[in-house]
């Protein structure tokens, strides 16, 4: 017997995609030194995913977890500079290449960590990114974590592919924000996680509203939050509806967004930190 077929005999979920993943998932190194792999995705760019990705693994860390974030949205890297990290100084040790860490401890893998200008343009093709996604996985000293969040570039292209279907996730948490348009490419996301098998752990719905600072008048600039209907057509709960804030933008563009103190999150951290699903 061949190992992938022996791999789908004990496999619980056999689907149309269950044997491709299962040979992708055999081929990737097997960490016993990171306990939790979350994905953080979305369908569409610009809804605040790597800034999601960020403040969950800070509500982590401030936690007393031990946190990493894999920067898989390689041509798109924002996670060293919403954490303040600066590139070209990644040394090697015994382990692999050393994740530099931020203030509060969380250790990052970017491309951007490589490059001194931090605008440097990546033009790969598609193999490139995934092998840079796995080599972030396979040859990085992550150390001994306790969670790993993945920050996928949005869509449902090769990286998020290779990630949900190389890396072993525990599960993915999609971030959308309430236009139609949004909306529309948030299921297409979640039908991508559905079929490649990985588990959805929820929704986060940002820049749902915006509450004026003089008046207190709540407005919605992209119309009216849509947690409850996106839920309903998904069967994915809203885990955190999070408002436009000034000091989301203010924080990650001083390279200090782990100081924030966003408690949706830091509920959502908790509710992950007691999820059986993760241990
Ligand atoms: N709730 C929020 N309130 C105000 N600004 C926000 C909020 N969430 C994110 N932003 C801002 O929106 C911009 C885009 O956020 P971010 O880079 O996290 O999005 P993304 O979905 O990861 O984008 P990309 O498609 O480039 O991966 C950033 O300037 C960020 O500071």
């Amino acid at each position: 017997m061949t190992k992938k077929e022996s791999m789908c005999d004990s496999c619980p979920s056999k689907t149309e995609n269950c044997e491709e993943t299962c040979e992708q998932k055999s081929m990737i190194k097997v960490r016993d030194d990171v306990k939790s792999v979350i994905a953080v995705m979305s369908g569409k760019g610009g809804v605040g995913k790597s800034t999601v990705s960020a403040l969950l693994a800070s509500a982590m860390a401030k936690k007393g977890h031990k946190v990493g974030i894999l920067d898989a949205d390689i041509t798109g890297p924002s996670i060293p500079r919403l954490l303040g990290l600066k590139g070209g100084n990644i040394t090697t040790g015994k382990g692999g290449i050393i994740p530099p860490q931020t203030a509060m401890g969380i250790k990052v893998m970017s491309l951007n960590l490589f490059f001194e200008r931090e605008d440097e343009a990546v033009i790969w093709r598609g193999p490139m990114l995934a092998g840079a996604v796995k080599q972030f996985w396979e040859d990085v000293d992550w150390g001994g974590l306790d969670y790993l969040f993945v920050d996928l570039p949005p869509g449902t292209g090769d990286v998020p592919l290779t990630v949900l279907q190389t890396l072993p996730l525990d599960g993915v948490v999609v971030v959308f924000s309430p236009q139609d348009l949004a909306i529309m490419i948030v299921k297409k996301a979640v039908r991508m996680a559905h079929t490649l098998n990985v588990p959805i752990i929820g929704m986060v719905e940002n820049m749902a509203y915006l509450e004026c600072p003089e008046c207190g008048k709540v407005i919605y600039p992209y119309g009216k939050p849509k947690g409850e209907q996106v839920s309903a057509e998904t069967g994915i709960p809203v885990l955190a509806t999070l408002a436009i804030q000034s000091s989301y933008t203010s924080f990650g563009d001083q390279g200090k967004l782990e100081m924030l103190e966003t408690p949706e999150l830091e509920q959502l951290a908790g509710r992950l930190e007691n999820s059986d699903a993760l241990h």
